[in-house]
């Protein structure tokens, strides 16, 4: 676990005082979850690196406890696997921003919504319940955090709305956004649902770094 705090004791008060802390992030302000936001993460250079990779290597994303919907996610998603620079720089960003040691995270993704392209309300922890949890989580235990970062401005659509925490992120370039999908006692937070909105007119880009209650074991 290196010089990272043991999970057990690592609180989300912890990763959240530290966010805050951090120049730049502005909490929502809300009791109902925790969600920050900190524009100008990084510059665009590695943005483009990124956004190339994406392009290059993207495939048709999926969905876990598929609900029958085939238009419920139809974006493309890209794997950025650990060891390439581009993705070392930004794991070593959000590590120093978190605080979350690495060994938690599952390896970043791409995301890429072409015109008309969503995915539709969800919420990034697995139900307890759902068809697909004991699939998901048996190994590696629920999606603690999200870390979302836009990589580019987008012409227009392409927004992330949490309807219950009423409030809707519009896609920049370098914007983060990352989010405690658990409330205080270690459940579930449902008020963190949200909706990668249809893409009107250009492409939206972003990443994602998810976070696991256990250290990630594919
Ligand atoms: O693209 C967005 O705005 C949201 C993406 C998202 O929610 C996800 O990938 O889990
Ligand atoms: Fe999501």
């Amino acid at each position: 676990m290196g010089n990272y705090p043991c999970p057990m004791t690592l609180t989300s008060e912890s990763i959240a005082a530290r966010l805050a802390a951090h120049d730049g992030v502005q909490r929502l302000p809300t009791p109902k979850a925790e969600l920050f936001q900190l524009r100008g993460f990084a510059g665009p250079d590695l943005w483009a690196e990124l956004i190339a990779m994406i392009d290059a290597g993207r495939r048709p994303s999926t969905i876990a406890d598929d609900n029958g919907d085939p238009v419920f996610r139809t974006s493309e998603t890209c794997d950025l696997p650990a060891g390439l620079p581009a993705v070392e720089r930004v794991e070593a960003m959000l590590t120093s921003l978190s605080g979350l040691d690495p060994v938690f995270g599952e390896p970043l993704q791409g995301q890429r919504y072409a015109i008309g392209q969503e995915f539709k309300p969800h919420t990034d922890y697995f139900s307890p319940g759902g068809r697909d949890f004991a699939k998901f989580c048996t190994l590696s235990g629920n999606r603690t955090w999200t870390f979302m970062i836009y990589l580019n401005d987008v012409a227009a659509g392409g927004a992330t709305r949490f309807k219950l925490l009423d409030k809707t992120f519009q896609p920049e370039a370098g914007k983060l956004l990352c989010w405690n999908n658990r409330l205080p006692d270690g459940g579930i937070n449902p008020a963190t649902l949200h909706h990668g909105m249809k893409v009107r007119q250009g492409v939206k880009y972003v990443i994602t770094k998810w976070y696991r209650e256990k250290p990630w074991r594919g």
